[in-house]
């Protein structure tokens, strides 16, 4: 049996561009390995704009001193306000090293940004070592296509 994908018919493409747009997060626990990650790998962070959820944003600045926009912090709302970017098409791809260890009090908050970049169908790295891959894909300094909730097509089939 031939099974279509659900949401099939309201997709559309839209093409992320070469110097993508890259949020960064981590949870306490795991900043520091965020941190030496970042810094591992400054010199093709910097091909791109980056931006990250509040304390995550002040720790990375200081230490790769590169331009970050840093958004709220985390248990404040940052997460969905990474999360509402990424529906507005402004985030190209979420590195988010999220503690498998610790429970947030921030938890639906964490779902949904995770949720939502299902969603928008970003690359997402939830560890260092997945991080390590989608950097070293040839596709992070060229425009590719991908798939995408078709909006207009969405709304129409509602009202
Ligand atoms: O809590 C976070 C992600 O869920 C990260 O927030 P901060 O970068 O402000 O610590």
């Amino acid at each position: 049996m031939l099974i279509t994908p659900r949401s099939a018919a309201s997709c559309t493409t839209s093409t992320l561009a070469a110097r993508k747009r890259i949020a960064l997060v981590a949870h306490d626990h795991c900043k520091g390995f965020l941190l030496d990650w970042a810094e591992r790998h400054k010199a093709a962070l910097s091909q791109h704009n980056l931006c990250a959820t509040g304390t995550t944003g002040q720790l990375l600045s200081k230490r790769l001193e590169l331009p970050i926009e840093s958004m709220i912090s985390g248990p404040l709302g940052g997460d969905q306000q990474v999360g509402a970017h990424i529906a507005e098409q402004k985030i190209d791809m979420l590195v988010f090293f999220w503690d498998p260890f610790e429970p947030q009090p921030h938890d639906p908050d964490i779902k949904a940004l995770l949720r939502v970049a299902a969603v928008w169908n970003i690359p997402v790295a939830s560890n260092e070592c997945t991080a390590d891959y989608l950097l070293s894909s040839p596709l992070m300094n060229q425009p590719h296509q991908h798939r995408i909730p078709d909006y207009n097509a969405y709304l129409k089939g509602r009202v």
